[in-house]
């Protein structure tokens, strides 16, 4: 794991934005994994600028979103349809053909959980995926206790996590219990994973996933049998790590990895 921890939030999403730039100049079709949740939503935006400042081109992307809600049809405001379309499809150049979540409302969501683990496949595989990490440990909808062979599939939701998105849904609306999302093995399939954490909230979870023990308690920590997987924190996100100046001793070739 390379963990880059930079000086503050500002910095963790600038370094976040220039390794997916990066990344697809290196690729120019490169097949994108996408998150969503808060912390990607500056990400976002600053991608956003950079391809209004002619940055990056996102003309021969493909990109494959983790997950989706079951039950909840793509034009719902709550959707990660919606959520996409509003904070980065419709503000770069990618292709609407080009971008694919799963259908959480799809009659038959086995079957399009199977359709969706195939079209990625089709694609050639994910070139980066981009990873937050919920308070739990989980990445996508991988709730603690998922298998870390899993393929997209249909999971049932934690408590905390149908509180944590309560806030996205209207006060007479019941927060969805299960989603579609890619499992723990389509994400280590990725050529390259790219988890992005910032926050004091998120410390926890980003100590158990980079320091503990590879646990299906915690999915986030399955990256550590990934290849090539970086992390960037904010320094709040790293307040639990105990071995804070050996990552940054490994790696004083980035701005980032120092507190500068
Ligand atoms: N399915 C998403 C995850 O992909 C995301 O990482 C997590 C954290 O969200 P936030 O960034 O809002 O803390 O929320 C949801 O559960």
């Amino acid at each position: 794991m390379k963990v880059l921890i930079c000086q503050n939030h500002a910095a963790a999403i600038e370094r976040t934005a220039g390794l997916i730039v990066d990344h697809v100049a290196r690729r120019p079709d490169a097949v994108l994994g996408l998150a969503t949740g808060g912390t990607m939503l500056p990400l976002y935006e600053r991608l956003a600028t950079l391809y209004s400042e002619g940055e990056v081109s996102f003309a021969n992307v493909t990109s494959f979103n983790l997950d989706e809600y079951v039950g909840i049809a793509p034009a719902h405001p709550a959707s990660y349809h919606s959520y996409m379309k509003e904070v980065l499809f419709s503000h770069v150049d990618i292709g609407e053909s080009r971008t694919h979540l799963p259908l959480g409302n799809s009659p038959d969501v086995q079957a399009e959980a199977e359709r969706y683990e195939a079209a990625i496949a089709a694609a050639g595989g994910l070139s980066l995926q981009l990873l937050g990490i919920g308070q739990n440990g989980h990445i996508g909808f991988n709730e603690p206790t998922s298998s870390l062979g899993s393929r997209t599939r249909i999971k049932t939701l934690t408590e905390s996590t149908r509180t944590a998105n309560r806030q996205y849904f209207g006060p007479d609306e019941t927060p969805p219990a299960y989603a579609i999302t890619m499992g723990v093995g389509t994400i280590l399939a990725a050529r390259e994973c790219l988890l992005l954490a910032t926050g004091r909230a998120k410390a926890q979870a980003v100590a158990a996933m980079i320091e503990g023990p590879v646990s299906a308690v915690c999915p986030a920590s399955a990256l550590q049998l990934h290849p090539h997987a970086t992390i960037v924190l904010d320094r709040e996100a790293s307040g639990d790590l105990r071995l804070t100046d050996y990552y940054q001793h490994v790696h004083p070739d980035g701005e980032a990895t120092r507190f500068d």
